[in-house]
């Protein structure tokens, strides 16, 4: 009898359940319509992007401009590519300033930052760009680099998130953008530790999201590109590389900024990554294995170069 009427509970309790889960569901694809939330005006803000000097970083820093931004700052490890990508920003009539910043290093990030807050001012958005890849299996890989993989893809966000998102809860006004990647959700060989960084990256960007969803005015994106046409991953392809292009750097940058403006927590770049992610949940390991194995993710990796 009490067997019963628990399972009976429990029933009650998944209906239940199901119906708030259409019910936010519809509240989540029907409210835009109704009350659209306008894109955010940027003029105002101050933009700090890590690896900003090259890439896709570089390509942030000129939509950002082109978008109205007041202020960017670029900080990277190389100052001819930070100068030159400042001198591009600041042709497009906007403030630019640039810091040579090993954000592995905590130390450096404190002390920078500090510096950009006195000479440059409050940074409103931080954009966790930088990134590294050394493209070695894990067995071939000694153990230096694959700590400096850790240390820049992951460990240096929560420097540069400690350093800054402070004052942006203080002024009740900010937004943090996180550049993942696809490989955070589906994971290929010979970039082992390259998929784990940003796996790790990707769960503190998702912690970051949820905890702020209690301060209305201080944000977070999270970016997850495929495969993007700089020199990091030159010559990885997979099998049918006309079917799956690579997309272009300025295409990531020009969406990630309009994501900020709308306020969008996740962006999957393109969109049909969307399918992977489904595949995944759906599908058997066997049936991936095949997918894999068919479209070349299994040995993308074979032919990689990345920067030399
Ligand atoms: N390319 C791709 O296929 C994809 C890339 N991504 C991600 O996008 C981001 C940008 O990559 P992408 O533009 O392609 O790569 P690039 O190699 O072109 O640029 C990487 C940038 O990170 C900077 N950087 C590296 N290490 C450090 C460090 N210790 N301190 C400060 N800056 C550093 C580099 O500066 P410097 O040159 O001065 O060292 C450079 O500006 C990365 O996080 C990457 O993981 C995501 C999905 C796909
Ligand atoms: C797994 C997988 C694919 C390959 C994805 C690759 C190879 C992504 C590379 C991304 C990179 C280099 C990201 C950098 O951060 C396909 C062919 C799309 C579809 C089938 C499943």
């Amino acid at each position: 009898m009490a067997t019963w009427r628990g399972s009976l509970a429990l029933l009650a309790l998944l209906v239940l359940l199901a119906l708030q889960t259409f019910r936010w569901l519809l509240r989540a694809l029907l409210s835009p319509l109704w009350t659209p939330t306008p894109a955010r005006d940027l003029s105002g803000d101050v933009v700090l992007i890590t690896g900003g000097g090259r890439g896709i970083g570089r390509q942030l820093a000129l939509e950002f401009a082109r978008q109205g931004v007041s202020k960017v700052v670029l900080w990277g490890r190389t100052e001819s590519c930070l100068r030159d990508a400042c001198h591009a920003v600041r042709s497009l009539g906007t403030e630019c300033h640039y810091t040579v910043c090993d954000v592995a290093n905590r130390e450096q990030v404190y002390r920078e930052a500090r510096a950009v807050r006195d000479k440059v001012g409050d940074v409103s958005i931080l954009v966790n760009n930088a990134g590294v890849v050394h493209g070695k299996p894990l067995l071939e890989s000694d153990d230096d680099a694959l700590l400096k993989t850790q240390h820049i893809n992951v460990l240096a966000q929560f420097w540069t998130l400690k350093a800054f998102v402070r004052g942006m809860l203080e002024r009740g006004s900010g937004h943090v953008v996180s550049v993942s990647s696809v490989l955070a959700l589906a994971a290929i060989p010979g970039a082992t530790d390259y998929c784990a960084s940003k796996a790790a990256g990707y769960a503190l960007a998702e912690s970051l999201a949820l905890g702020l969803s209690g301060t209305p005015g201080v944000r977070a994106t999270t970016v997850l590109p495929y495969h993007t046409s700089t020199d990091m991953f030159r010559g990885m392809q997979p099998r049918f590389p006309w079917l799956f292009p690579p997309l272009e750097p300025e295409t990531v940058a020009r969406r990630t900024v309009q994501a900020v403006r709308e306020g969008r927590a996740f962006l999957l770049l393109p969109w049909t990554m969307n399918f992977l992610i489904i595949m995944k949940s759906i599908l058997p390991q066997p049936a991936l294995d095949e997918i894999y194995k068919f479209t070349g993710s299994y040995t993308c990796m074979q032919t990689f170069k990345g920067r030399g």
